[in-house]
Parts: structure tokens; C-alpha cells; sequence
């Protein structure tokens, strides 16, 4: 037999390690071993878990500088079907370098928690287990009564029989699971499979003493299931029967009485209704070229750019049926805001039991148990946020981007992964179909398409011939002169009485993002910007300055409005709990559903909220970013957003890019079925051109106009940006360190490529700890990547000395 050498990457997480180790697999541990089984190994004088990421089998004379002889074993495979696929392994060595970051955490962001976490491993008894093949072993006898023995047990117990445990495995006789240890732990219930054929049962039940009555009752009841679990509980209400009663029967080896975790499904008691339709004239079109691109194979990617409501959802789905008719899978990602019950019941509608569901409402168990149902190959589409990008799925055909332009597809921390671009990936590794959908595309991606990277395909209507909603937009500046202070307008206030009247329901939207951290002027809406940046200044309460955080440009908060020389020139805000109770002081008796932090922090909260609002138990769905997209209900025909400037004044260059899509999405929540509706939108800046465009849902004209922005300050998709931040407990020693790291790049950096900073972060300081920023803007600088990567390297060291922080950011979204 000739030795096999398994490549594993262990979990240290620090650069040092970043590199896989050599490992001898030793001869029992061959029949489960696989690329990307996670292994646990020696390191020093510790055991860790590692992944294997290569097999190299030493056949004589292959040429190799590795001394078998000098490699340490591996000491335990952890999972009976390995957790990696060999895609997913190369994937992540991809992500290391575009996102530079250690292999290790490119895979921990890939696999769920409970392999991460602290879990008890189990050994569970598995469908080819009879009681024949029992009788051989102490340890399987014991898995045959029990269903699972732990592996701590295993150990203690039956220390003889780890290595044979491996063949086990392979053989089909015993699985291994994991349960989280934690408090979310695993359901655990008693399940009675029958062992024997439906004829034997019935054959033994008659062959059973009259006063085995329970037992025959049991055979009798079980024969039509052979092979299937059936809960021993409901066995006990239905025929009244005892655990002993089942017990004997389990000694005699004809069921199996299984006492272990439960494949929860948490969407179990739901049904779910499959409302397919006859396609739009839009939807026949857009569909053509989709159809035969899954048709032909190979890669091809889309961008589907429907206006809200004209049925883009139906256009995902008829693709997905045709990818899994071609014996294919597929990934639909949702943003997590949009993985609501509804979006689910519709997917699930159509394909059923086929359909995993990935979301963060979900406990790590009952995650880990959607994710092992596609290790297992039981599922052929999964729905998630996301990190369900990286569904073990082997056979990919398709993957969906829904509202493609949404923030959450980007990591925000380690590895700072985009969701688009592990999906391009996956798609291009696959020869599948991509197809990225939006109302209002990034303008990165809208920008590829009209290059032709990605085909277009446009629905400009709303299913049903159904007009778009109409947008009255309110100057709040003239509301304040006509001495109205409250936070409605006269059109809102008017609006929203009617809709009580006749019964309708109100959406109401606060614009959060960007709370009260920009100055404005209430009288004529002026706001302080950047003289060098075009970009507004954040307001320090500590030493009322406002400053720049892109160039750290700083003035005193002025007393006076250098526009209008106006007093009411003040930081701007105002809360969700504000807004309710001005709604209740203005309307008594108004029935108010508020979601925002607070009110949906508990688990399905936000399901319930929603639920109460569908069955009409509200007036008013007030909340935040989180009612803006996705939903859709019959009844509402007036959306308000209250202040649409919060957003429009953040210091950063999205800001307007981020106004128009909220100011779009949640407009499209209006009127979408039979009954017309109203959009009003309350502003101080009403010329704004986000907020011009959006009222006459033009995203054309919106794209060009932001575009020659975007090329005239020099930001994406003109330019590209690397975030570099710093982290540090004393000012003068982060302020150093950046410096130091600036001049190093100055130094490699072609002379096209900008550099700005060190600067203050806009947040300065987290817990304690100073932050500093570096930004890099290029168009063409093709070993920049690579540059970035020799930096990590050589300030590793140094770094960890100075206990400084750093971390880079490629295409970073976020810029607070
Ligand atoms: N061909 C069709 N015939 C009739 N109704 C349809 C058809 N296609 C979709 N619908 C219905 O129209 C409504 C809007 O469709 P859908 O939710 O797919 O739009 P969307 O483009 O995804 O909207 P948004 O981007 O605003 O979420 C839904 O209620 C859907 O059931
Ligand atoms: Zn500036
Ligand atoms: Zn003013």
C-alpha cells in the first residue's frame, strides 16, 4: 500500500499559517477520507482542526521532496461526507487572494457555525444497520437499541472499535452528526422505524402470543411504513401503546427506536400555496434568452432590470424549474430583510421539498440542518442571504442575485467578500446561468451591462398594465413657513386620514440611515459639505465641529446658516417612537405597526409584525430600512416617507445612489394590486436630482446624471477604492503606524493611483480603540492586488508588536 499524504489547512487564523501542511493518512482513516473532509490534526504540542484540501498518493518513483517517514498522522476525520466540496476548496483559495485573507476564514465563512463552535459529536445509527450486521459489534448492537451513542462514550465504552468506525461509515451503518452545545441545542425525540418488510411485520404479528396485543398493534400499524421514522409519540397516542412495548420490540431487532436530534424544518407546519401564472408579455421576452442560455449550457450571466412590481419573482422561479428540469441546481440569494415568509412560501410553493431555506432567524441547529440537507443531496435549490453563495450544491446551474444593489451582499468584515463576485465565480466555475435582479441596479453593475459584460433585459411595466404609484413630493421648507412644525405635511396628514376613512393601509417609511449625524439648515435646506470632497461633513457632538472624513477637513459648527443666515441650523433625526406617538396624538384610535430594532429583535418577531399587518390588524406599517423591500400586500395604497434627506447627506459618495434605490423600493410597496396608489415623499430638498428622478421612477436618467458625478470626483464605477483602516489603542501609535503603511505604498504605487489619508475614520473611535483610515482610488493599477498582499506580509510581524490593527477593504461599501 503506498503512502497518501493528505495538504491540510489548519485553523490558526494568522498569516504565518496561511499555507497548507503535509499530513500521513493513516490506513484505517482511508475509507472516509476526502478533499475537504475536516480532519483533526497534531500542531505542536496542541490538536487542531484542519481541512484537507489536497490527496497526493506516494506511488513508487513519484517524484516528491516530502519524507513520509518525518509526517505526523492524522488523528480523526470528523464528518462521515466532507463538508467541502472541491469547488469550494478552490474557491477559497480564490477569496484568500482577492480578499486577502487567511484560507482558514475564506473557508469558516463557507460552512455553518455548529462545525465552528463547540459541538458534541455523535454517532447515529443509519438505514443500512440491520440487526445481523449489530450482532458483530458491542458498539453497534448499542447504536441499533439507542440510535446514537456519543462520540465522548464511544471512547470511554468502546475504544476497540474507533478504527473500524471509518469502514462503518463508508458502508452506510452509522452517520455522524453534531449538536451544538450551547443553549440553542438540538430537538431530541424518540423515532420508531420498522426493520423488517411489510409482509415480514405482518407475518410476525401474526405469529406473536395473545397477550403480546401491544406489539402486534405496533407491526400491524407500522407495516405500510417500512424503513420510515415514525415519531414513537404519535405511535403512543394512536395506539396507546407503552415505551417498553417498543423497547422489546427494538431488542427483538425488528424496529428501531431511534433517541436523537430531529431534522428540524422550521417552516414545517406551514403550507404553502403554488400560484403560478401565465406569463407577462415582459416576462415571455425576458425569459427567452434566459431559457436558452440554461438550455445550451456554459456560462452566461443577466442583469434583469424590472421596474417594482413587474414580476421579476415569476421570471427567478421559471428559470429555476428549468435549470432542475435539466437535472440541475440552483442558488437563489435574497437580501436577509427580504427573506420574508412570503418570498419563502413562494419558492417553496413551487418546488417543495426540493428547497433548502438559509437565513439568520434560524438557530445555528436548525441552520446546520437545512446546510446537511444539502450535504446529503436532498435539496436542489437553496434560498438564503448571503452566505448561502456557498451551498455545497454539486451540480450548480444557476444562481439568482434578487435586488442585486443591496449593501448586505458585501461582508462587512473578514473576509470582506461580495456576494456578486463569488457568485460571477461560481457561475463561471460551473458553466452556469447568472442572473441579477433589481428595480434600481448598482451603478457598478448597470454600468458592466451597457458595456455588454452581462446581457440587459428590461421590464419596464408593472404586471397587469398596472400604473406605477403616483409620487407627490412635499418642501418641508414651505411646510415650516406656513408654521407647520409637526413631521407630516398637510398632503401627508390629508392622505393618510383618507386612507383611515376608507379602510386602506399606509406604509409609512423614516429614513434612519444616517440619524442625525449631518447639519442642516431647517429654513432653506442647506447642509455643510466638504469644500474639497462634495461630500457632507459629520457633526462631533463632543467639540461641535463638523468634518470631512475623506480629507479631515474641520470647521466649527456654525450658529448661523451661511446660506440664509437662519438660526435653525441644527444636527437632524428623529425616531421611529417619535413618529408613532405623533401619529397618536394626530389620529386617535390609529392602530400603529412599528418595526424597527426594537421592536423586532426578538426571533420571528419581524414574521408576526408583518402577519398582523397582512391580516389588516394595522392601519399604519411604520418602520425602517427593513419594510423597503420585498413585501407585498393588496391593501396598501399610500406610502410616506417622512424625511427622505437623512440618507441623502452621509458622507459618502453612494449617498445619493442610496436615496434614489430606497425612495424607488419602498414606493414600489404602493399600490401593486388593485387599488391605485400615492407615494408622498417630504424633503427639504426637493430639487435634489435622487429625489426628482425617483418621483417619476426614472432610473435611466438617474444613472447618467449620477454617472458624470461619479466620473467628475473620481469614484466607482470610474475609479476603484481600497479601504486600509487602523486600529489602536493610543492615538500616536495608530497615527505612526498609518503613516508608516502610507509611505510604504506611496513608495510602489503607480503615480495614477490616489492616495488619501491617513485620516480620522468617521467612526474615531470603537471601544476604546482609535481608528484611522487610508484610501486608495485607481483605475488601471493591474498588480495592486498582488501589491497588497506582499504589505500584509511584510507588516504581519510588525503589527502584531505595535498591537495595531489592520485590515483592508477591496470595493468597500461601506465607508462609515
Ligand atoms: N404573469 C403574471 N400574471 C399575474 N400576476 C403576476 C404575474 N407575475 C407576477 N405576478 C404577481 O404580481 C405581483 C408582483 O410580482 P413580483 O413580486 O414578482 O414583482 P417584482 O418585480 O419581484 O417586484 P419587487 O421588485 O417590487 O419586489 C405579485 O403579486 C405576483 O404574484
Ligand atoms: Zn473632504
Ligand atoms: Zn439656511
Amino acid at each position: 500500500m503506498n503512502p497518501v499524504i493528505a495538504k491540510v489547512i489548519v485553523e490558526v487564523p494568522v498569516s504565518r499559517t496561511n499555507r497548507p501542511f503535509d499530513y500521513l493518512v493513516p490506513e484505517w482513516l482511508l475509507p472516509i477520507l476526502r478533499v475537504g473532509s475536516r480532519v483533526i490534526v497534531p500542531f505542536g504540542p496542541r490538536k487542531l482542526q484542519g481541512f484537507v484540501i489536497g490527496l497526493l498518493e506516494l506511488a513508487d518513483g513519484t517524484e516528491t521532496s516530502i519524507d513520509p517517514q518525518k509526517l505526523r498522522e492524522i488523528l480523526e476525520v470528523e464528518d462521515d461526507l466532507p463538508p467541502l466540496t472541491e469547488e469550494l476548496l478552490d474557491l477559497a483559495e480564490w477569496m484568500s487572494k482577492q480578499y486577502l485573507c487567511p484560507w482558514i476564514t475564506a473557508i469558516h465563512a463557507m460552512i455553518p457555525a455548529v462545525l465552528k463552535g463547540k459541538t458534541e459529536r455523535w454517532v447515529v445509527a443509519a438505514a443500512e444497520l440491520t440487526a445481523e450486521l449489530a450482532g458483530q459489534s458491542p458498539l453497534l448492537h448499542e447504536l441499533l437499541r439507542r440510535g446514537a451513542v456519543a462520540y465522548r462514550e464511544v471512547e470511554q465504552q468502546f475504544p476497540d472499535e474507533i478504527p473500524l468506525l471509518p469502514g462503518w461509515l463508508s458502508a452506510g451503518w452509522l452517520t455522524t452528526e453534531y449538536h451544538v452545545k450551547d443553549r440553542v441545542t438540538h430537538k431530541q425525540a424518540s423515532y420508531v422505524t420498522l426493520l423488517l418488510t411489510d409482509e415480514e411485520a405482518l407475518a410476525k404479528a401474526d405469529s406473536l402470543p395473545k397477550q403480546a396485543e401491544q406489539m402486534r398493534r405496533v407491526l400491524l400499524h407500522l407495516a405500510p411504513f417500512s424503513g420510515q421514522p415514525i415519531a414513537a409519540k404519535e405511535l403512543g397516542e394512536l395506539l396507546g401503546v407503552s415505551r417498553p412495548t417498543l423497547k422489546n420490540l427494538a431488542a427483538k431487532g425488528w424496529i428501531r427506536l431511534e433517541q436523537m436530534e430531529v431534522l428540524r424544518n422550521p417552516y414545517a407546519h406551514r403550507k404553502f400555496a403554488d400560484a403560478k401564472h401565465s406569463y407577462t408579455a415582459q416576462q415571455q421576452t425576458v425569459l427567452k434568452p434566459i431559457a436558452q442560455a440554461i438550455e445550451q449550457g456554459g456560462f452566461a450571466s443577466f442583469l434583469l432590470h424590472g421596474v417594482t412590481g413587474s414580476g421579476k419573482t415569476e421570471v427567478y422561479l421559471a428559470a429555476i424549474e428549468q435549470t432542475l428540469a435539466k437535472g440541475k441546481e440552483a442558488i437563489f440569494l435574497v437580501p436577509e430583510i427580504s427573506l420574508t415568509p412570503q418570498m419563502v412560501e413562494r419558492v417553496k410553493g413551487r418546488f417543495g421539498n426540493l428547497v433548502a431555506v438559509l437565513h439568520s432567524g434560524l438557530s445555528q441547529g436548525e441552520r446546520y440542518d437545512e446546510w446537511r440537507r444539502i450535504i446529503r443531496q436532498q435539496v436542489k435549490v437553496v434560498v438564503g442571504a448571503r452566505s448561502a453563495i456557498f451551498a455545497p450544491l454539486r451540480n450548480l446551474g444557476l444562481i439568482v442575485i434578487d435586488e442585486e444593489h443591496e449593501n448586505s451582499y458585501k461582508q462587512e468584515e473578514t473576509p470582506r467578500y461580495h456576494a456578486r463576485e463569488v457568485a460571477l465565480w461560481r457561475a463561471r466555475q460551473n458553466h452556469g446561468v447568472l442572473i441579477m435582479g433589481s428595480a434600481t441596479p448598482s451603478l457598478e453593475t448597470y454600468a458592466l451591462a451597457t458595456r455588454g459584460r452581462y446581457q440587459l433585459l428590461t421590464m419596464n411595466e408593472r404586471v397587469g398594465n398596472r400604473p406605477l404609484p403616483q409620487v407627490h413630493v412635499v418642501d418641508m421648507r414651505e411646510e415650516l413657513l406656513k408654521q407647520n412644525r409637526s413631521m407630516f405635511s398637510q398632503t401627508l396628514y390629508q392622505m393618510i386620514e383618507q386612507r383611515l376613512q376608507n379602510g386602506e393601509q399606509i406604509v409609512l417609511f423614516l429614513n434612519r440611515r444616517g440619524f442625525s449625524t449631518f447639519v442642516m439648515c431647517r429654513s432653506c435646506g442647506y447642509t455643510l459639505t466638504c469644500v474639497h470632497c462634495d461630500i457632507s461633513l459629520t457633526y462631533h457632538r463632543t467639540n461641535h465641529t463638523a468634518r470631512c472624513h475623506y480629507c479631515g477637513y474641520t470647521i466649527k459648527q456654525p450658529d448661523h446658516c451661511p446660506e440664509c443666515q437662519s438660526s435653525h441650523i441644527r444636527f437632524f433625526g428623529t425616531g421611529t417612537q417619535k413618529v408613532e406617538e405623533e401619529l397618536s396624538r394626530l389620529f386617535p384610535g390609529i392602530r400603529v405597526i412599528r418595526m424597527d430594532v426594537d421592536t423586532t429583535s426578538r426571533k420571528g418577531a419581524h414574521e408576526e409584525l408583518l402577519d398582523r399587518f397582512r391580516r389588516g390588524q394595522g392601519d399604519v406599517l411604520l418602520g425602517t430600512q427593513m419594510i423597503a423591500k420585498g413585501l407585498d400586500f393588496p391593501r396598501v395604497t399610500l406610502v410616506g416617507v417622512i424625511a427622505a434627506d437623512t440618507s441623502l447627506h452621509l458622507p459618502d459618495f453612494r449617498a445619493a445612489e442610496k436615496t434614489f434605490q430606497l425612495l424607488t423600493q419602498v414606493g414600489g410597496r404602493a399600490g401593486r394590486h388593485e387599488l391605485r396608489g400615492d407615494v408622498v415623499i417630504q424633503t427639504y430638498t426637493p430639487e435634489h436630482y435622487s429625489i426628482r428622478h425617483a418621483t417619476k421612477h426614472d432610473y435611466l436618467s438617474f444613472y447618467e446624471e449620477e454617472m458624470l458625478n461619479r466620473k467628475r470626483t473620481g469614484y466607482p464605477p470610474y475609479y476603484r477604492l481600497v479601504l486600509i483602516s487602523f486600529s489602536h489603542e493610543q492615538l500616536p501609535v495608530l497615527i505612526q503606524g498609518a503613516q508608516t503603511v502610507a509611505d510604504y505604498l506611496k513608495a510602489r504605487l503607480q503615480p495614477s493611483t490616489i492616495l488619501l489619508g491617513p485620516v480620522a475614520s468617521p467612526i474615531p473611535r470603537i471601544k476604546d480603540r482609535f481608528r484611522f483610515q487610508l484610501m486608495l482610488k485607481y483605475r488601471d493599477e493591474p498588480k495592486l492586488i498582488d501589491m497588497l498582499g506582499q504589505m500584509n506580509r511584510h507588516f504581519d510581524e510588525w503589527l502584531k508588536q505595535q498591537q495595531l490593527l489592520m485590515n483592508v477593504d477591496i470595493d468597500p461599501q461601506m465607508l462609515l
